[in-house]
């Protein structure tokens, strides 16, 4: 599979799940105009039909990019995710075609941490159910089963970007701060790590996940983990949902162990806005039901919408692949009145002799040369005299290993 440098106008961009106007404004700064923008996903008919076309398709967490999908996107370059989680590409399949994956790792953090405090909050004061039954027509004026949040114990499981600014925000008020990661990490403030998540269950009063989706954390929590929480205890997922078992913890809350629960991720969420939200979890007026939204406010998906967009613009400029989640990350200089080679290939030994062979039987002088592996596959990128480009071009093609070649004037 190949590419010449095409024209700006004729890169195509699909831009889906409405990723924010930012992203949009960023791409035509840079000079891509061809974008296609959706403000929904798409079932996987319809956008394995889209996707032929497309050379960059940006998502969120909806858009399931599967090898089916992958095997129909001949022409994509890159893939975008406006947001931090990359669970719903198939990263493999992307990787084997040469397809480099972005994403967003830190802009909705601060908006997920914000959430999750407000919950712990409002749960601790059973203010969710005294909400629903207010709203009823119901006035429960009464102080039982209702806390500050102050001295209380929290329990955070994945003390990565967003469980490390929980964290602070909860000591800024008073809570007392226990982790459990599978990583050793540096504690921030004064929260302490604990070896395993029996021990942080069996003391906290607020647990809270922030696990990446992975096979490890699918339904990492279920009826065994429910069972070694504190009695009135509350459980918080912003995270993935195939982490929690629902069922369970629709039983923890029917039981009465918990005292409540906030969850803003599921199992099976809907595909757009006009779909029925089904759950086991609706009939639970203490648990906090949010249509996953942890991410979901203007000043990060505004952050967001910039970031991947000028991710995916310096990829198609130059080939840089900086914080790539999938490909070996290259930082890139200009190359002017150069042409820039950017070969992809299989990591295996022989591959970078036959591609310089490639230069020096054939007089094509090198005028710079970077080089980066990660796992299975190569990344090289040579600068060449506009001369040779197409030449170079047409013989790099040719070397066993190639996965990808694209040349950019
Ligand atoms: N609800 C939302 O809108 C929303 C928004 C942003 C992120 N998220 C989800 O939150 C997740 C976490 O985000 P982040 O930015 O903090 O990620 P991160 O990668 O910075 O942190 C994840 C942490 O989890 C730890 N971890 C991994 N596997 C574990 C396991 N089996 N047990 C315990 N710890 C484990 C990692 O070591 C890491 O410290 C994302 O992967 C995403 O799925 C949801
Ligand atoms: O992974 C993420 O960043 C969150 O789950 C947010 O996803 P979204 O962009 O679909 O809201």
């Amino acid at each position: 599979m190949s590419n010449t440098s095409l024209e700006k106008s004729k890169i195509r961009i699909l831009l889906l799940e409405g990723v924010h106007q930012s992203a949009v404004d960023t791409l035509n700064a840079a000079g891509y105009t061809n974008i296609e923008y959706l403000t929904h996903s798409l079932a996987e008919e319809d956008l394995i039909e889209k996707i032929a076309d497309a050379h960059f398709v940006g998502i969120r967490s909806r858009t399931q990019l599967t090898e089916k999908v992958f095997e129909s996107a001949r022409k994509l370059v890159a893939v975008g995710c406006f947001c931090i989680g990359t669970n719903q590409v198939d990263l493999k399949a992307a990787t084997r075609r040469g397809i480099a994956v972005f994403n967003a790792p830190f802009s909705n953090t601060r908006s997920v941490a914000e959430l999750v405090l407000a919950q712990a909050i409002l749960l601790l004061r059973g203010i969710p159910e005294k909400n629903a039954k207010a709203h009823r027509g119901e006035w429960i004026k009464s102080a039982k089963d209702s806390y500050e949040i102050r001295g209380k114990k929290l329990g955070i499981i994945g003390y990565g970007n967003i469980g490390t600014q929980f964290s602070v925000l909860a000591e800024a008020l008073g809570m007392e701060v226990y982790f459990y990661d599978v990583v050793s990490k540096l504690p921030i403030g004064n929260a302490t790590q604990v070896g395993t998540m029996q021990e942080l269950l069996n003391m906290a009063d607020v647990v809270s996940l922030h696990v990446p989706e992975t096979p490890a954390t699918k339904y990492m929590f279920k009826a065994e983990q429910f069972a070694q929480m504190k009695p009135g205890s509350i459980l918080m997922n912003a995270s993935r949902g195939t982490v929690v078992d629902i069922d369970a913890l629709a039983e923890a809350l029917g039981s009465g162990k918990l005292l409540g629960a906030a969850v803003d991720v599921f199992p099976v969420e809907p595909k757009s806005n006009n779909e029925e939200f089904v759950s086991p979890l609706r009939e639970f007026d203490n648990c906090i039901l949010t249509p996953h939204i942890g991410g979901s406010t203007m000043e990060a998906q505004e952050n967001i919408g910039r970031e991947v967009a000028e991710k995916l613009a310096m990829y198609s400029d130059n080939g840089t692949s900086v914080s790539s989640v999938n490909f070996p990350e290259v930082a890139l200089p200009s190359h002017p009145n150069q042409h820039r080679l950017l070969h992809i290939h299989e990591n295996v030994p022989g591959v970078m002799s036959e591609i310089n062979q490639v230069f020096s039987e054939n007089g094509i002088n090198v005028c710079g040369q970077y080089l980066q592996t990660k796992e299975d596959i190569g990344y090289v990128v040579v600068d060449v005299d506009k001369a040779y480009g197409e030449l170079a071009l047409e013989k790099l093609l040719q070397v066993k290993g190639t996965i990808r070649c694209r040349v950019l004037f």
